[in-house]
Order: C-alpha cells, then structure tokens, then sequence
C-alpha cells in the first residue's frame, strides 16, 4: 500500500527556527523529521545519501546553518562548508527526489548601501563571509534545483538559542549601562513566525508541483536600529530595573565582521505569491518576552 504520510526533513532542528518549525502547526498527514548533528552533518554527503535512502521525503526544509557572523570572518571553510556545499548536496538530493526544497538566507547577502527597503530583485553584494557564504548558498539552491524557495529573513529573535534578544536581557540584568549601535537598521524577526511561514511555503509546493518558486523576504513587519530594539525590548521586560542604553555609531563598537547599515527587507512578494502577512515585530517580540518569563516562573 502507498504510504500515506508525508515525511518532510527539517535541518538544524535544534536551532532558533529548527525548533519552531518542530512546534509549528502541520497537517495530521505530515511527519516531522529533524535528525540529530550526529544523523545529519550537512558538509557531510554520506550522511544526506543515508538519509534520503531511509526515507522518502515529501520535501526539505532546510534552516540549519553557520550562524556566528564574526567567528566566520576567521573561519571561512567551516562558514561555506555548511553554508554553501551543504545546500548544493541538499539541491542535489531534493532534485533526484523530485521534491522541494525551501531553503532560509539572510540580509546579510545586501550591503546596506541601499536607500529604502531591499526587495528580492536587488543586487546582492555581502559586506563579510557569513554573508557571502549563505549568498554561495542561494545560489546552489537556485541552480540544483529549480523546484525551490530561498527564504530570505533578518535579525531573528525567539526564546531559544543564542541571538540578541537574549543578550541583551542577559547584560541589561548585569549592567547598569549598555551601548548599542543607532546606525544599524533593519527588521526584527521572531523565529515563530518565520517558521509559520515556512509551513505555507512548503505545503503549498508539496500540494502543487506548479507552485511559485524563487526568492521571497519574510521579516516581521516595522524597522528598527540595534539600539531601538534594545530599548523596546528593557521598555517591555519586567524582571529588572531596565539599564540605561547609550546610542552610539558602528565605529564606536569595532566587530570583526563588516554589518550592512541598512538590511530593511520588503516583504509584498511573499504576500502576493503565498498570502503569508507579517505582524509587528513589536507585538511578536512580546510573546516571546511571554515565553521566556513563563518559562522562569515554571
Ligand atoms: N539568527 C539570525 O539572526 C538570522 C538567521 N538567518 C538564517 O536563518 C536560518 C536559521 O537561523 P537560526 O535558527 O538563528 O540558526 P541557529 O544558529 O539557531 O541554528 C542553526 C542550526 O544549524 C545546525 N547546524 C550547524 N552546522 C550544521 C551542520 N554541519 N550539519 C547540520 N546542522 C548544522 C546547528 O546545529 P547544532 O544545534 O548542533 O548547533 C543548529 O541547530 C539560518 O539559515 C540563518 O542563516 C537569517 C537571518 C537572521
Ligand atoms: C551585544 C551588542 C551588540 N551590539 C551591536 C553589534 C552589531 O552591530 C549588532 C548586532 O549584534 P549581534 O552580534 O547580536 O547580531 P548579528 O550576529 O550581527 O546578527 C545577525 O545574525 C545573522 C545570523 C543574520 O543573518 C543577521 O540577520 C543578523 O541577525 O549590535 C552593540 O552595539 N552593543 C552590544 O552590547
């Protein structure tokens, strides 16, 4: 008899936006596979063969990735090896299956000298090797197999893992006074959400061969500086005195990687092809502040 589940692959299960897309809401037919690290190595193509042997898969989604943006400035092997070659091997394996792969990029691909929000037409060109590394993966993706979406979002907050919204609750509880840059623009993202739409993505591509393809932008909607989101996110916590945050420029805070001044995303494409509406960052940004003190208080 047929099998009559959909298997679908989620890679980097563990992550921020691995572990929302386990948490997501799927249909009753579709299992939900996330391997372990030592099951799924991604530079590793042995083990996607293994993998795709064992299981036929209905589709790919795959938001497993080399994430540390300057560790990667010193590291550029390990960032394409994981960011690059792992999405060609899984282009390669979702094309011989015949199945979709959604794939999730970043703003980082943008170098932030544009003036308003960047849509998916305008030219690429990443300011450091993170970025250049998920721009090689894009662009795997997009030739290994046609029956693909690359996802492009930004600035991802969730309760999980590591990222800036629990750093700053982490420092802000330590320190009395912080210092973030006010000349970083972009959109805040919570993993939640990105995940949702995610999940419209890759029904829609499983239930319809003639699905749209391509490249699309999800953000949560709104903008905001690094120094914004910091203050929002001590103007919206409860479980401390709120420090005081000193805006200060990109120079004033030396990184090892270069970040794009502007990385604003323009999300009309994804409304228009898959119906996915974003909400305000702000108003996501507090369920996840929600979460996290339920979490404390259990
Ligand atoms: N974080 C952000 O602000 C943004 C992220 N993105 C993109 O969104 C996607 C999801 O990011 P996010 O959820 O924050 O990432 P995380 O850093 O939270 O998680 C990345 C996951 O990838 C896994 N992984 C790393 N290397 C390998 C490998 N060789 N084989 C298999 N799995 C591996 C990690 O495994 P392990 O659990 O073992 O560490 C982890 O589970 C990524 O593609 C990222 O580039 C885009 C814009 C912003
Ligand atoms: C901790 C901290 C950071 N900053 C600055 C440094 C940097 O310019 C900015 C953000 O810092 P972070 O290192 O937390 O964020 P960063 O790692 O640059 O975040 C990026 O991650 C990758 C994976 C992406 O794809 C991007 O969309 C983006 O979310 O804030 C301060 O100004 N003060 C501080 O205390």
């Amino acid at each position: 008899m047929a099998d009559t589940v959909r298997h679908v692959l989620i890679t980097g299960g563990a992550g921020q936006v691995g572990l929302e897309l386990m948490r997501a809401r799927w249909p009753d037919d579709v299992r939900l596979h996330a391997p372990t690290r030592d099951e799924l190595d991604l530079t590793d193509a042995d083990s996607i063969t293994r993998l795709f042997q064992a299981t036929p898969f209905a589709a790919v989604i795959n938001p497993a990735a080399y994430t540390a943006v300057d560790k990667a400035e010193d590291d550029v092997a390990a960032a394409f090896a994981v960011n690059a070659i792992g999405p060609a091997l899984l282009a390669e394996a979702t094309q011989r299956a015949g199945i979709p792969l959604i794939h999730v990029s970043t703003d980082y691909v943008f170098d932030g000298s544009a003036p308003g929000a960047y849509d998916e037409s305008d030219p690429v060109a990443p300011l450091g090797v993170y970025g250049a590394s998920k721009l090689a993966g894009e662009l795997a993706v997009r030739s290994g197999n046609p029956r693909s979406v690359v996802l492009r979002t930004a600035w991802v907050f969730s309760a999980h893992r590591a990222n800036f919204l629990k750093t700053m609750l982490r420092v802000g509880a330590q320190n009395p006074t912080l210092r973030v840059v006010a000349d970083q623009r972009g959109c805040p993202t919570s993993a939640a959400d990105i995940a949702e739409a995610l999940v419209t993505i890759a029904l829609r591509m499983m239930n319809d061969p003639s699905a749209p393809n391509g490249t699309y932008h999800f953000v949560n909607s709104g903008e905001a500086t690094w120094h914004e989101f910091a203050a929002r996110i001590f103007a919206e916590q409860t479980a401390f005195t709120p420090p005081v945050v000193d805006a200060i420029t990109t120079a004033d805070y030396p990184t090892r990687a270069r970040r794009p001044a502007n990385s604003r995303l323009a999300t009309a494409r994804i409304t228009r092809d898959f119906g996915v509406r974003p909400r305000p960052w702000e108003e996501a940004m507090r369920d996840v502040l929600a979460e996290l003190k339920a979490e404390t208080t259990r």
